[in-house]
């Protein structure tokens, strides 16, 4: 982990792997507990309600052409640093008093994991094949369309 701070591209890709790959996009349901207004429009307690983190992670005015799988879009240009706007829309862990309890121990693993598995193996097309096709199939949880992957060990 001591290197994670040296690998700014690699956070980048991550941030745009969760955005593109977000797996709870409905969030979850919370009640209100008292009468309050979202945006001028009036919402009474015991409401039901659904904030979806999708609407965030897809809005073109922080993500410009959100549905291309752009890592670049969370650096500025002197590509060490963050674009502080891409970052702070970037919420599949929800946010406020309810956000995910796992945050931290969620981003550590998937750091960890996708670096050993980029340090051990090659991704690509398999022969006569396609890239994936990346629109998403939504349920409670998002997932990716069937596709295939040819998968090589590097050493
Ligand atoms: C990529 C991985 C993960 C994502 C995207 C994710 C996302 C979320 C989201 C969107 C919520 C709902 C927040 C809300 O109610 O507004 C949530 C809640 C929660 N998550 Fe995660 N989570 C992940 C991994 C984990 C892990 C690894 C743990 C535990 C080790 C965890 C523990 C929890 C707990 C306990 C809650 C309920 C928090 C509460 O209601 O106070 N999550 N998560």
């Amino acid at each position: 982990m001591a290197d994670k701070t040296n690998m700014p591209y690699t956070s980048a890709v991550l941030m745009e792997l969760q955005r593109k790959a977000n797996i709870l996009p409905f969030n979850v349901m919370h009640k209100t507990l008292a009468d309050t207004e979202v945006a001028n429009l009036p919402i009474p307690a015991n409401t039901t309600v659904l904030a979806q983190i999708s609407t965030v992670l897809d809005d073109p005015e922080a993500f410009p052409h959100p549905e291309r799988f752009n890592p670049d879009r969370f650096l500025n240009a002197d590509g060490k640093t963050f674009n502080a706007t891409a970052v702070d829309h970037l919420v599949p862990f929800s946010l406020g008093k309810r956000q995910c309890a796992g945050e931290s121990l969620a981003r550590m693993e998937l750091f960890l994991i996708l670096v050993a598995l980029m340090q051990r193996y090659t991704f690509s097309v398999p022969k006569g094949g396609q890239l994936p096709d990346m629109t998403p199939v939504y349920g409670g949880t998002q997932f990716p369309q069937p596709y295939q992957c040819k998968i090589t060990l590097r050493h």
